[in-house]
């Protein structure tokens, strides 16, 4: 069981790509063709380098073209084949990736492709190696590892086996369970990529949007799944060609890369009720508290804004300057030490959010998988409560379901008069959290929560704000009772990258919350003085025609700019938005009724509405 890499998932020289698989744990790495002949280091150099660094070389790859061919091709191809031998013999790598052929010019007779896949292995076992064939999804005529795995019986030869690449067998939708007729003895490699389902040309898709397993939308669990289900116990090779892990940071990938394996070999064992060395996935309960660093010239700003959203300060810690403020089920931290954790958070970004408390039902385990996983772990500030590193530099607390209490009553003073009048506070509890992400750690975080935690992902928006597109992911555990919603963009000037840029990096954006009557909460939060984002006549206008509103509802949605939406089922959502805090983070609250979105129809409007407060730099 080893962890492979191929060079073309890197960006950088070959060099660069050899150092950041070592350095990221990886135990193989396959040399793809264009990065050795584009090297300048030798066949003898480049296997000194993966050598000295702990490394093998599991994979020579592609050759292209071979069978099938007329002459004089079908010569060149033998003859190319010959120098791609020599190369391998001194990288010190016995497997070469033979990829079915694309030409036009090949001949789909069986007879013929199996008569020059056997001189090929022939030749090939002559010199110790092996070729492994592998159906590409676009090839001219075997594009389907059925037919592929036929081919490799009918050639019948030690020098030739199959290779599997879970793209071009899942893009084509054949079904996972034909894997358990191939004999694993014959499997000679397996790469596995993921991507993102969508419905285009399968070259185009395949060369440009491939992503690690876990970042993408395709079974390659299943995959896996039925791959260890027939006894195959070789490397699993990521090869994912994805035109942002070509610009952005090798070392990110390849650490991603090792977490989207382990994590992968992981979910395949439990689905046979293998053993596996993982804690589960962290089971999500809620999402228990965030909280605030708070600079100290923010804090009488801060401390009116939440109350005016009914928040009652409950609680004062014992030992510090941290306070707990609720409002129903959603509790607040607000930190204003300045020492520690938070203290670190506000000097980088600016007063913010700066960690984020989850209930899981095993937090111990929790921090032992992410620990197993690349995790960082971090002492808090509230010293009773684990933490992993985030997004910006954020915290994730994890602490068991329904242990809440028992920390607050420890390590705070709290005042009970305030919490019992804070369990009717107008705002009954958090709905979900939205997070700004650099576009090139876009899929890093999304792996995170799901290599992590137990929670799917809904299908990806685009978001359109007067300033660019913003791409838009929602995950949320199975119950929704945790909901998060992953932002980015690169138009350099959008709500969001000015975010990001504004507070030096990635992190939590806004809080949504929720409440049963949203139209009385609106009017209790307006009545306490806080200032809420204005929507358009036009806007109401076209809602009032699209979803069949009364004069009443109408009217409460105009007067309180509520935003609405409706899905298929007529669930309804609505909701309405705070005005930002120093033009930083902001709040959302909603009422939803079996609706499991997030207006994304709204979302246009909203960022519309908040770009016309934008200062804009001095010319
Ligand atoms: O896109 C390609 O040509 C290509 C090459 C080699 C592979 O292993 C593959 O899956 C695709
Ligand atoms: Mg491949």
């Amino acid at each position: 069981m080893t962890n492979a890499i191929a060079s073309v998932s890197l960006s950088g020289t070959l060099e660069e790509k050899i150092r950041a698989a070592a350095a990221a744990g990886f135990d193989e790495i396959e040399i793809f063709d264009v990065d050795f002949v584009a090297s300048p280091l030798s066949a003898r150099e480049t296997r000194a380098l993966i050598t000295d660094l702990g490394l093998t070389c599991s994979l020579y790859q592609p050759f292209r073209d071979l069978e099938g061919m007329p002459e004089p091709q079908r010569s060149r191809a033998f003859a190319r084949l010959q120098q791609k031998f020599d190369v391998m013999a001194e990288l010190g790598c016995d497997r070469l990736l033979l990829c079915t052929n694309c030409s036009p010019l090949a001949s789909g007779d069986r007879a013929r492709i199996v008569a020059d896949l056997r001189e090929a292995a022939e030749l090939a076992a002559g010199r110790g190696l092996v070729l492994g064939y592998e159906a590409l999804a676009w090839a001219t005529h075997v594009w389907d590892h059925r037919e592929a795995w036929e081919i490799v019986c009918a050639v019948d030869h030690p020098g030739l086996g199959i290779l599997l690449d879970s793209f071009h067998s899942l893009s084509r939708a054949i079904p996972v369970d034909s894997l358990r007729a191939i004999d694993p003895a014959k499997i000679v490699y397996v790469q596995l990529a993921d991507a993102p389902v969508l419905d285009m040309n399968r070259l185009y898709w395949s060369r440009h949007f491939r992503n690690l397993p876990g970042q993408g939308g395709l079974d390659v669990e299943g995959f896996v799944t039925e791959l260890f289900r027939i006894g195959y116990a070789g490397p699993l090779s990521l090869e994912i060609f994805n035109d942002r892990f070509r610009s952005t940071s090798a070392a990110l990938v390849a650490r991603d890369g090792v977490r989207s394996l382990d994590a992968l070999r992981d979910a395949a064992a439990r689905n046979l009720g293998q053993a596996t060395s993982l804690p589960r996935k962290a089971e999500i309960v809620g999402l228990e508290f965030v909280e605030f660093a708070v600079a100290a010239e923010d804090r009488i700003a801060m401390e009116a804004m939440v109350a005016q959203m009914g928040f009652v300060r409950i609680g004062r810690h014992r030992a510090k300057q941290v306070e707990l403020w609720r409002s129903g089920m959603a509790s607040l931290v607000l930190n204003h030490e300045d020492q520690g954790f938070a203290r670190a958070y506000r000097l980088t970004h600016g007063s913010a959010l700066c960690a984020i408390g989850l209930a899981v039902t095993d937090s111990a385990a929790a921090i032992r998988r992410a620990e197993a996983l690349g995790g960082k772990t971090e002492a808090s500030d509230i010293p009773s409560m684990p933490a992993i590193r985030g997004v910006g530099g954020s915290l994730v607390y994890v602490l068991d379901a329904g242990d809440a209490d028992r920390i607050w009553a420890e390590e705070f003073v709290l005042d009970p008069a305030a919490a019992a009048a804070a369990v009717t506070g107008p705002i009954e509890g958090f709905d979900h959290l939205a997070v700004v992400v650099h576009n090139d750690e876009f899929l890093s975080w999304q792996l995170y929560w799901r290599a992590l935690f137990d929670v799917q992902v809904q299908e990806a928006q685009d978001v359109i704000d007067p300033n660019g597109l913003v791409y838009s992911q929602a995950i949320q555990n199975r119950s929704g009772t945790f909901r998060l919603t992953m932002n980015a963009t690169d138009a350099r000037d959008a709500l969001t990258s000015r975010f990001l840029s504004q507070t030096f990096g990635a992190g939590f954006q806004h809080i949504a919350f929720h409440a049963g009557d949203l139209p009385a909460l609106a009017r209790t939060v307006r009545a306490n003085g806080l200032e809420c984002l204005p929507i358009p006549a036009n806007y109401h206008d076209d809602a009032v025609a699209r979803f069949g509103l009364d004069a009443a509802e109408s009217a409460a949605l105009r007067e309180l700019d509520i935003l609405i939406d409706e899905d298929p089922a007529g669930h309804r959502y609505r909701q309405f938005y705070s005005r930002a805090f120093h033009r930083s983070f902001f709040f959302e609250f909603v009422e939803r009724s079996g609706y499991d979105g997030y207006g994304a129809p709204n979302a246009p409007v909203r960022l519309a509405a908040q770009s016309r407060y934008r200062i804009d730099p001095l010319p």
